[in-house]
Order: C-alpha cells, then structure tokens, then sequence
C-alpha cells in the first residue's frame, strides 16, 4: 500500500451513490443462484467478469437487470448489502446513504417487504459492528411509468420512516425527471428527500429540470452540467452536491479515458463534488478505488480529498449534529497525519 492509498483507505468519508443491486459480486451472485435454484446464463465468474464491457448505460443495466433475477429472500438481500458494508467499511466509509430499485424486484413477484426487510436488518449489523451509519433511497425505474413509480410509493408507505429519499434511475436518456414531478413532489409531501440521476448520458436541460422542476436535494452523476456554464455557475452557487461516480463514467464510456475525468474541474468551478462507487460490483472498484483512480489521473491534492470527503458529509442527509462529529473527525484524521 502506498502512502496514498493508506491516507485514502483512512480517511472518514460517505458513500452517497451506492446502488445496492449493483454491489452484488460475481461469486455471490454464484451462491445465490445456487441457494435458489436460479438459472443463470454463465458458466464461471470468470465468465461473469468477461461479459461486463459495456459501450454506454444501456448495455450495463440489462445485464444488472438480469443478474438481480437471484435475489428471491430476505436473506439474500441481507447478505448482499452485508457483503457491501464489510467492504465499504474497509474503504474508510462511515455513513452509507444506499439505493434500491424496488421495482426491479416486486415485478418478478418479490414482495417488497422481502426487499426492505433483508436491506434493514444489514443496515442495524453494520451499525452494531462496524459502528457505520447508512440511510435508504429508493429509486424509482425511469424506464417505467409514472404511474407505477406512484403504485412503488405507495407499497413503500408502511416504511417510509425508514426511508431517507426518493429517486430516479435506470435509463436517463428519453426519460426527463418532468416525467417524474408528481410522483416526486408526493414523495416530498411525505417528507423524503429527492436525488436524482441527472447529466449523466441525459444533456444539461436534464439537470434544469431537477433544479427548476423538481427542486432536488442532489444530483447523481451530473456530469454534463459542466457543458453549460451558467448552469455550472449556478450550481456551484447553491452548493448543489453532486455524487460523481469515475469509475462508473469510464466503464459506461462517459468519459473515453480516466485521464479525461472532470473532478478537478468541477472541484476549481466550484462545484460540491463527491466521489461513489455507482455499481461496485459491475465497474471494477469500491469507494476508495474511485478516490484513488481520480487522484492518480487528474493529480488531485491530499486537500482535494479531503474537500471531497468534507463534500461528501455536508451533502449528506444526515442531521446537522451528526455532520458535526464527522467533520470535527476529519480534522482529527488530517491533524494526525500531518
Ligand atoms: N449509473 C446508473 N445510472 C442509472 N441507473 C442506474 N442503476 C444502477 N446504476 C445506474
Ligand atoms: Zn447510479
């Protein structure tokens, strides 16, 4: 390990763009169909790992689409989000705000709380061994209606105080977050948060919507905001978090090449930029390889990344207290250091 990458591993930092589906790891996707006799159209993990070079989002999400088809019980959710804390606390993750795609599960005949269940008694062992916090989003599927992200919502009533947010994800292009507003200002009626993807294939128009239209909480990905500098510029002036994700970006050919990431850019435009996994398992990196990819190609400053770890608890959905202890711990981690 290098110095660099012990400072990375150590540093105190969120994860705010997680989506839990997308950490389930070849082997236990392995195990799970095994455990229920689930069919999947490989032979090896090997094999797995092979059929994961996509050329755009598309390309990624039918295959996501389709290794989710293993999770059936409330253990199996369990172990998949378990494996994902074990390994993000590893990374120096603290507090975990973590997606899930609901529908992608209750329209195989999962009863939601199945989904829930399994995610919320990982959620109470994290805390209790490994002292990480972590809140729930549930994300709507854009490709689907709206009228069926309303029908999830509704499903989702018996727990929303267990529930931080509401989103969108799934396939940005064709599917505005207008096509969202109702479902979404309901959400906000109930008292959830609103993060969005937005900006990540979908143009900047996409990102107006989120702001103008929706008055989201955060932004997902976002990166194409940086094609539009009043946008930039506005952004940066409401301190608009954004959850950037490079390792997603360059396995789903946002970006041609690492070297070509905008964090420093979006960190001297001003933008509150935070580095995630996105869907560790599938784009070949947890949180702190993400921080370490960025660092290495753009040549990001130790004080870049602790801007980026400070971004990641002031635009989390914790309490304001709770943001205070994480800070007051950053300082404690960088004084020690120096
Ligand atoms: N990066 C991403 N964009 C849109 N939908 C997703 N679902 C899982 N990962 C996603
Ligand atoms: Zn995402």
């Amino acid at each position: 390990m290098t110095d660099l990458d012990s400072f990375i591993a150590g540093l105190p930092k969120a994860e705010l763009h997680l989506h839990i589906e997308g950490s389930l790891e070849p082997e236990l996707m392995f195990e799970l169909a095994q455990r229920n006799g689930v069919e999947i159209p490989y032979e090896s993990v090997e094999d797995v790992r092979a059929a994961y070079a996509f050329t755009r989002l598309q390309d990624f999400l039918d295959i996501y689409y389709a290794g989710a088809n293993v999770l059936r019980t409330r253990q199996d959710f369990h172990d998949m989000a378990m494996a994902y804390f074990e390994r993000a606390a590893q990374d120096g993750v603290v507090h975990a705000e973590i997606m899930f795609d609901p529908q992608t599960h209750t329209d195989r005949g999962i009863p939601f709380a199945e989904v829930i269940e399994g995610l919320l008694s990982a959620m109470a062992e994290a805390e209790a061994k490994h002292g990480m916090t972590s809140q729930l989003i549930l994300s709507f599927l854009r490709h689907l209606s709206e009228e069926a992200a309303f029908e999830t919502l509704a499903m989702a009533e018996p727990w929303l105080d267990r529930i931080t947010a509401v989103g969108l994800d799934s396939s940005e292009l064709g599917h505005p977050p207008v096509k969202f507003a109702q479902v979404l200002a309901a959400a906000r009626e109930k008292g959830l948060k609103i993060t969005l993807h937005a900006g990540e294939e979908g143009p900047p128009e996409y990102v107006y919507q989120a702001l103008d239209l929706i008055e989201a909480d955060r932004i997902d990905h976002g990166n194409r905001a940086l094609e539009d500098p009043v946008l930039t510029q506005r952004l940066a002036e409401m301190g608009m978090t954004l959850t950037v994700c490079p390792l997603s970006n360059l396995k789903l050919c946002v970006i041609d090449d690492i070297a070509q990431h905008p964090i420093d850019r979006m960190l001297q435009a001003g933008l509150k930029a935070t580095l995630n996994s996105d869907d560790p398992a599938y784009f070949g990196g947890y949180i702190a390889d993400n921080y370490r990819a960025v660092a290495d190609a753009r040549g990001l400053t130790r004080d870049d990344l602790v801007t980026i770890a400070r971004n990641s608890f002031t635009g989390s959905f914790l309490p304001a207290d709770a943001i205070a202890r994480h800070m007051a711990a950053i300082d404690a981690y960088v004084g020690a250091q120096a």
